[in-house]
């Protein structure tokens, strides 16, 4: 049996991909070989020892210590793609929402009706304090263009927008998929000047924090509205008070909120409901769950955000799954061990990524429990495990 610890709620959809013959699945669950997480913060958890593989649900992956868990020979998955259509289909409401203050305005209109006012009777004079601009023929900056972003920019030229598109490591694949018409700028600058929107749709690292500050807002166009469902800590909060209070920035909607930030009137906050739809919850589930079972029974790994991808079909009858440093000499030293017992090595992959490397050796018959442990003990070695079919 393995045991898998839910650290969120996770979708049933996912859940029930588990057979219950092989898998013992909870938040209770002690020990656990797999962990299944969507926003909850791991950034202190201890490892236990059993602890193979976390899955999760979602793409950001901020709240999980990755260099650790690479260094333990833990793979982290995440589900890239699963929740894009849920957060672009917000990043447009919230376009909308900023534009013309629809939130200040439904509050207003029950704010009249609580104070006994007959509503009907105020609203045509109340509402030209909710003026706001349309989308259509404005410009729309989006900063990353990957699974959100590529979706973002192509709804929005189909809303009539004019979209300007900054990503320096952009993918072929999501190059390809981008309108024709979003022009995609090399100096972010040249995005900053022109837009009326700007939204931002990249990973919370070292890199990107505080990556909205002053100096990025005082590039900007003076009115612009600022949409961030990704991460809070891509923008300085202070800065962007100030450019609030300036008037430098009109509305600043985000899935962050803090308590500092909703001192401003023209902060616009959600809590953090960018893929919280049944669709998204439901792909995220389904393909944490799948990856997490290819790894723990299989060995295969897909969609890691901090070990090397690896796939093979199965073959022979015994498969040794070793992570280890990408220091040279590694394979010779692992498949020099299955010769001395003179087994056959069917397939065998070998992959890096970074300082760590994966090598999956499927075997024609068994080998010996001394020889797993001549391998466990090899230099530079993290962790191995063995899988028989
Ligand atoms: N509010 C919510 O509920 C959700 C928030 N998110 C956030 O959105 C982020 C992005 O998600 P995806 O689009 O699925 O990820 P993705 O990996 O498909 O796209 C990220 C893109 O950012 C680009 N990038 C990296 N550094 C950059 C930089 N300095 N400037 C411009 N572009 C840069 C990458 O090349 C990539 O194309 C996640 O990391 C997460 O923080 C994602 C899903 C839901
Ligand atoms: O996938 C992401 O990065 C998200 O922000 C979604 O988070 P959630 O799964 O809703 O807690």
């Amino acid at each position: 049996m393995y045991r898998i610890q839910t650290m969120n709620k996770i979708s049933p959809v996912g859940l029930n991909r588990f057979p219950s013959e092989l898998y013992e699945v909870g938040d209770a669950v002690q020990d656990p070989q797999g962990i299944l997480v969507r926003s909850a913060k791991l950034l202190d958890l201890e490892f236990n020892p059993s602890l193979l593989a976390i899955a999760r649900a979602g793409v950001g992956v901020n709240n999980i210590p990755l260099d650790r868990c690479a260094a333990a020979g833990i793979p982290v998955f995440s589900t890239p793609g699963a929740n894009a259509n849920a957060v672009k289909e917000l990043v447009i409401c919230a376009m909308l929402m900023g534009s013309r203050d629809i939130p200040g305005a439904i509050r207003w209109v029950r704010e009249q009706a609580a104070s006994g006012v007959d509503v009907s009777t105020v609203v045509e004079k109340g509402k030209s304090a909710f003026i706001g601009p349309e989308l259509y023929k404005k410009t729309l900056g989006i900063i990353g263009l990957g699974a959100i972003g590529s979706i973002v920019a192509n709804t929005a030229i189909s809303l009539g927008m004019d979209v300007y598109g900054y990503d320096p490591f952009l993918s072929v694949d999501t190059a390809l998929r981008l309108d024709r018409h979003v022009h995609v700028v090399k100096d972010i600058n040249d995005l900053y000047k022109r837009s009326d929107y700007i939204t931002m749709h990249i990973h919370y690292t070292e890199k990107t924090a505080h990556m909205i500050d002053a100096d990025a807002i005082a590039a900007m166009k003076r009115g612009v509205r600022v949409i961030n469902l990704a991460r809070g800590e891509i923008v300085d909060d202070e800065a962007m008070l100030t450019a609030l209070d300036t008037g430098m920035v009109a509305a600043y909607i985000t899935d962050f909120p803090n308590n500092r930030l909703l001192t401003a009137p023209h902060v616009i906050a959600m809590p953090h409901l960018g893929a919280s739809t049944p669709e998204s919850e439901q792909n995220c589930a389904a393909m944490a769950v799948d990856t997490l079972r290819d790894y723990l029974e299989s060995g295969n790994i897909r969609s890691s955000v901090n070990l090397p991808e690896m796939t093979m079909d199965r073959s022979g009858v015994q498969r040794l799954c070793v992570l280890h440093k990408n220091v040279p000499g590694m394979l010779a030293n692992i498949t020099s061990l299955f010769g001395r017992d003179g087994v056959n090595v069917e397939n065998l992959s070998n992959k890096s990524r970074g300082d760590y490397a994966y090598t999956m050796v499927d075997l024609g018959s068994k080998v010996g429990d001394n020889v797993i442990e001549d391998v466990r003990r090899t230099a530079n070695v993290i962790r191995v495990r063995s899988l028989e079919w």
